[in-house]
């Protein structure tokens, strides 16, 4: 693909539209299967051991979150990661509050050491999974963007991936290149699981670009940064930014993308 421009990668994948297992947590099922269907591609919510890795033989794309977990979510982590690594899919961790519990850090140490393509984190998140004293609190962030940074770096070098740590200003490294995307709202961390379908909306821009996992991160950082920011024009509060904001995304088209979102170099 010769442009990979976020609009372009948004055209792109409405074009495909590929198919995205996502094994998520029970907060975030229905949001997050909303958000990739009104962005335009297919979420599937699979997790049972007894299918998750067959189901992940077909998706264009896995992604991986930690938030609800149980010793059966494991399994079905485990077989749907290994099997997107043997056919060579791309897949996203997304390390919901890995640091509240020895049972989640031992589960993301696990899942890690299955080679994610693309880390999707909170700045909390991000700067404890590099070995930091976070500030999290639960799944919620306490830490500034620009504090995990280095984190960032750090473990897209250990890791071989490409890490996205979101908050106020985005920021995205695959421990070479790195980029600062700006735009959204104060309102998207006061609507539950919204990081958590971001987290599914990158599979989705995994799966239109396997070759370019930092592409496809920025872009889905991108398009809920430009969706959030015209979302919350018009919201009183969070619950009009949580159904305005999937108008946005519907409604989004690559030229808009492009000509509305503030990318920097990092
Ligand atoms: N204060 C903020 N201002 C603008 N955008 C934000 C803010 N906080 C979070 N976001 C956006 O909300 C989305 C979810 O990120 P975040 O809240 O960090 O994830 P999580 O829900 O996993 O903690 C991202 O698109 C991020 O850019
Ligand atoms: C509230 C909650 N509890 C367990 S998972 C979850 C959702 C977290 O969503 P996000 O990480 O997107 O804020
Ligand atoms: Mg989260």
């Amino acid at each position: 693909m010769e442009n990979k421009t976020p609009g372009a990668l948004l055209t792109a994948m409405r074009a495909k539209p590929p198919l995205v297992q996502c094994i998520t947590n029970y907060v975030a099922m229905n949001i997050a299967a909303n958000v990739v269907l009104a962005a335009g591609a297919s979420p599937a919510m699979v997790h049972a051991a007894e299918e998750a890795g067959e189901f992940a033989a077909i998706a264009g794309a896995l992604t991986v979150n930690i938030g609800t977990l149980s010793t059966q979510w494991i399994d079905g982590m485990h077989a749907a990661a290994k099997a997107a690594n043997a056919s060579g899919k791309p897949w996203v961790l997304d390390p919901v509050a890995h640091y509240a519990t020895s049972f989640r850090r031992r589960a993301v140490a696990d899942l890690l050491a299955l080679r994610p393509t693309i880390i999707r984190g909170n700045a909390s998140e991000i700067i404890a999974l590099a070995g930091g004293e976070s500030r999290g609190h639960g799944v919620d962030s306490r830490d500034p963007v620009e504090q995990a940074e280095d984190s960032a770096r750090l473990i897209a070098e250990r890791h071989g991936a490409v890490v996205a740590v979101t908050g106020v200003v985005d920021f995205v490294t695959d421990g070479t290149q790195a980029l600062r995307i700006e735009g959204g709202s104060p309102l998207m961390p006061q609507v539950t699981a919204l990081g958590c379908s971001l987290t599914c909306l990158t599979g989705a821009f995994a799966a239109t670009i396997p070759a370019d996992p930092f592409a496809a991160a920025v872009a889905a950082l991108s398009t809920f940064a430009v969706a959030g920011e015209e979302a919350a024009k018009d919201a009183a509060g969070p619950g009009s930014f949580s159904w305005r904001f999937l108008d946005q995304l519907a409604a989004l088209d690559g030229a808009k993308l492009d000509a509305k979102v503030g990318i920097s170099a990092a």
